[in-house]
């Protein structure tokens, strides 16, 4: 079945000094939690700042909406997209959130106040304040909730989470969530903290030195892999979906398998002893896929 698309690149890239982001082909289907996950300098904030044009590539199209734009965005589109970036911007530090919101809610057609107030409100944030005068938690929360109160219908988030303390942070996983349920909305969170996107991703877009390794579910990402302990004189590389073994003093072996099912039913066959499964966790997955093993993907 043929899903919605919000933003399509093909043979996206961008020539940087010390490396080439792309050429990247990516299809973000409309209406889910997207994670860009990748080290300091893959390449997640260069993708974002070219999915409003800040950056414009080098070659390659972009497709917003089933709408091609080269050079900056059309109005009607800017304020389609909401922008979170790592480091907020100099216009507003002289406002208060107060002042600032009055602005904003000018600027967006869909401006929801009553859903600013609200996030304000349970994340507890000062509105008197000038905004270069909050800490930088509460700055970040601001610029979420205002993010979030444009209703935007493309939702580009660099480093969400960067400044706020774990439980503010576990807060706004349940306002993202609450969110997300009541609308159309696609998200796109670069990150390079996989751990904090567990919860509220639902495709993951692995970037490594620049380029994009693909996309997949990430249920089905996570689903795949289980390491397992065993005993027994089966070796290792009879073992379906083996890509990581090792064996300890006692004998005791460790594999990591992509196919767990197969191995299992390998194990038994030969009366081999399964003592133990493990998930892998995000990030113990994430690092077999920069080393080659990639999950099935997405399309
Ligand atoms: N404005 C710029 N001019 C030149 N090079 C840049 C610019 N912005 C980024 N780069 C380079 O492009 C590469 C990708 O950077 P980018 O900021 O997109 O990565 P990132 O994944 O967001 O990293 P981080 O997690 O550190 O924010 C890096 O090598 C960086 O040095």
């Amino acid at each position: 079945m043929m899903e919605p698309v919000a933003v399509q690149l093909n043979g996206v890239s961008k020539m940087r000094k010390r490396r080439v982001i792309g050429p990247i082909d990516l299809t973000i289907p409309e209406g889910y939690v997207i994670a860009i996950l990748g080290h300091n300098g893959s390449g997640k904030s260069t993708l974002l700042n070219m999915l409003q044009q800040i950056v414009l590539p080098d070659s390659g199209q972009i497709i917003w909406f089933g709408e091609e734009h080269n050079g900056p965005l059309p109005i009607e589109l800017r304020q389609q997209i909401g922008f979170v970036a790592d480091n907020s911007g100099l216009e507003e530090n002289q406002l208060t959130a107060e002042e600032a919101v009055r602005f904003r809610a000018y600027w967006y057609p869909r401006w929801d106040m009553k859903l600013f107030d609200q996030l304000m409100k349970e994340m507890d944030v000062p509105r008197d304040v000038k905004l270069i005068k909050m800490s930088k938690g509460e700055r970040r929360k601001y610029e979420i909730a205002a993010a979030l109160a444009a209703r935007p219908r493309l939702l580009l988030l660099d480093e969400p989470s960067s400044g706020l303390d774990p439980f503010a942070w576990k807060v706004m996983v349940e306002q993202f969530r609450n969110f997300m349920a009541g609308g159309d909305t696609t998200i796109l969170i670069a990150t390079h903290i996989a751990d904090e996107v567990k919860r509220l991703a639902d495709y993951i877009v692995l970037m490594h030195r620049g380029q994009s390794l693909g996309m997949a579910e990430k249920d089905s990402v996570l689903d795949q892999w289980r390491e397992v302990w065993y005993e027994g004189d089966l070796r290792p590389e009879s073992i379906p979906g083996v890509v990581e073994s090792s064996i300890d003093e006692n004998g005791l072996v460790r594999i990591i398998t992509t196919r767990v099912s197969e191995a299992q039913e390998r194990l038994e066959l030969s009366s081999n002893q399964v003592l133990k499964i493990r998930n892998l966790e995000l990030d113990e997955v994430l690092a077999f896929w920069i080393a080659g093993y990639a999950p099935i993907q997405w399309k």
